[in-house]
């Protein structure tokens, strides 16, 4: 079969990468060669290929669903903003530019062709695509310029389904709605829908898809249920800060992460899921730190200004408080750089020479230049295979004595690395673990046997099991193979008249 298939949502954090991944998996289970694509991506969370680009997480974590080595093609254009006017434009793997929104519309023509010629190169590797749009795709205001949803749809003739979240309500509306307020062109690719995350009743929901079919003339292939508990690379901040917080036991390695304004990279925390007997919250205050095992300040795209957010919540006093008492910290990239006694910062914030928390011996320099690297080195005696995303290089001071970690150093019961994706590696994650475990005093010893890859393999096949087991899989076929039916009525945007 050859063909491919775009995955719209009527929000964001609708499920669309989830979505994506599960019948990415579920067609590679079938033996077919697929291979995902998003156009354009906005997010913090993103990861080095093999030939040093950077895309979007999500990504990788579908070609990974896939089989494949993600490239840069699979997403060619990554957005990731530093304040809420500016992002960062990421071509083709390569920061090419920090622009503002409208700014950003200049780039606009240029990169939907690029994005085109991208999943062009992709059709022609392999045999599907599953696209994977952004925001909604009724965004009537960004219409024009669009290349991430309708624009690539009619550019790349792409049958659309559009995935809809009941759980936030108002399912039927936006479903419909999304539907009516695109132009006649549009919304004969609209070939149908899927909801979800559904915890009611099925009999319930029933007689409301009838209705939606009857109103729009367009089907819908699936109710996903909702799932417990899939901590995933494949989520963006906004899942994030939806998650409840999980209740300590006795025994458990209590992990706090500092929620950062501007985190990145927190999929570096996901390894940590794998491990029975660890707890993960992510904090906000100064007073969430107190019971915590290990405090983590992860990596940040606004390194400066979120280390004057880290200062006035007070957790900057805090963390200061318990590397003094020899308790853990862990400082990986931003969260790393914040550790060090110096930042010189003319790129990112630009705001010179600034204090850090001076909890390890060293001092950082943004340089315009961005590292983008996969390392790989030793640690506890294991290898760590990781990678690297920053402007700012970190230069340990040997002058006074610290002890190496992996491309950082620890001091006391401080640590820092540059590198992210260094915990999914089980041999050092466990080593370090009990090193945390011993320093904060809790009887935690990491569990034998567990495989990172495995545990993350057996999460991409749930999806694909989701995918199976509750949506329309021949439907989906056959539009990816012919594209939309034929038949599909226009809904009237009616409108004041
Ligand atoms: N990945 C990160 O945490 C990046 C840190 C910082 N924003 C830099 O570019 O150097």
């Amino acid at each position: 079969m050859k063909g491919a298939l775009l995955v719209a949502g009527t929000t964001s954090d609708a499920g669309k990468s989830v979505v994506t991944a599960g019948i990415c998996r579920w067609l590679a289970r079938q033996g077919v060669r697929v291979a995902p694509f998003k156009a354009q991506n906005m997010s913090l969370n993103s990861f080095v290929t093999a030939d040093g680009a950077e895309i979007g997480r999500a990504q990788a974590t579908q070609a990974a669903a896939c089989g494949i080595e993600p490239t840069a093609d699979m997403n060619p254009v990554l957005l990731k903003p530093g304040s809420d006017r500016r992002s960062q434009v990421v071509v083709l793997g390569r920061a090419i530019a920090d622009v503002d929104a409208m700014e950003y519309g200049a780039f606009k023509a240029r990169l939907r062709a690029v994005a085109v010629e991208s999943l062009e190169r992709l059709r022609a590797e392999y045999d599907v695509v599953i696209c994977e749009g952004a925001g909604s795709p009724a965004e009537i205001n960004l219409r024009a310029g669009d290349i991430a949803n309708m624009g690539l749809a009619q550019a790349a003739r792409l049958p659309v389904i559009v995935v809809g979240d009941i759980d936030r309500g108002g399912v039927f509306a936006s479903l419909y709605g999304t539907v009516a307020l695109l132009d006649a062109a549009d919304q004969a690719l609209i070939a149908g829908f899927l909801i979800n995350k559904f915890r009611g009743a099925p009999e319930l929901l029933a007689p409301g898809l009838d209705m939606l079919h009857g109103l729009t003339g367009r089907e819908t292939y699936g109710v996903l249920p909702w799932l417990d508990g899939l901590w995933l690379d494949v989520e963006d901040s906004l899942a994030l800060d939806n998650r409840p917080a999980q209740p300590y036991r006795p025994h458990s390695l209590r992990v706090a992460v500092v929620r950062l304004p501007r985190i990145s990279n927190f999929t570096d925390i996901d390894a940590l899921a794998s491990e029975p007997g660890i707890v993960v919250r992510f904090v906000r205050s100064a007073a969430e730190l107190e019971d915590a095992d290990l405090v983590i300040i992860p990596g940040s795209r606004a390194t400066v200004s979120d280390l004057g957010w880290v200062r006035e919540t007070g957790i900057a006093q805090a963390v200061q408080e318990r590397a003094a008492a020899g308790r853990p910290v862990l400082g990986i990239c931003g969260g790393y750089q914040m550790l060090a006694r110096t930042i010189h910062d003319d790129i990112e914030s630009r705001k010179g020479h600034i204090d850090g928390l001076g909890l390890l011996p060293a001092t950082v320099r943004f340089t315009a230049e961005k590292t983008l690297a996969r390392p790989v080195g030793t640690a506890y005696g294991h290898r760590v295979a990781a990678y690297e995303i920053h402007h700012g290089v970190v230069t340990v001071d040997t002058a006074t004595p610290s002890r190496p970690f992996l491309d950082g150093c620890r001091s006391g019961s401080v640590w820092g690395t540059t590198w992210h994706g260094a915990l999914e590696n089980d041999a050092f994650r466990q080593a370090f673990l009990a090193d945390v475990a011993a320093t904060a005093g809790r009887p935690f010893t990491p569990a034998p046997g567990i495989s990172f890859a495995e545990f993350r393999a057996a999460r991409l096949d749930a999806l694909g099991d989701l995918i199976e087991q509750h949506v329309d899989t021949g439907a989906i076929l056959d539009l990816i193979e012919n594209g939309p039916p034929r038949d599909l009525p226009l809904i009237h945007p009616g409108g004041a008249r």
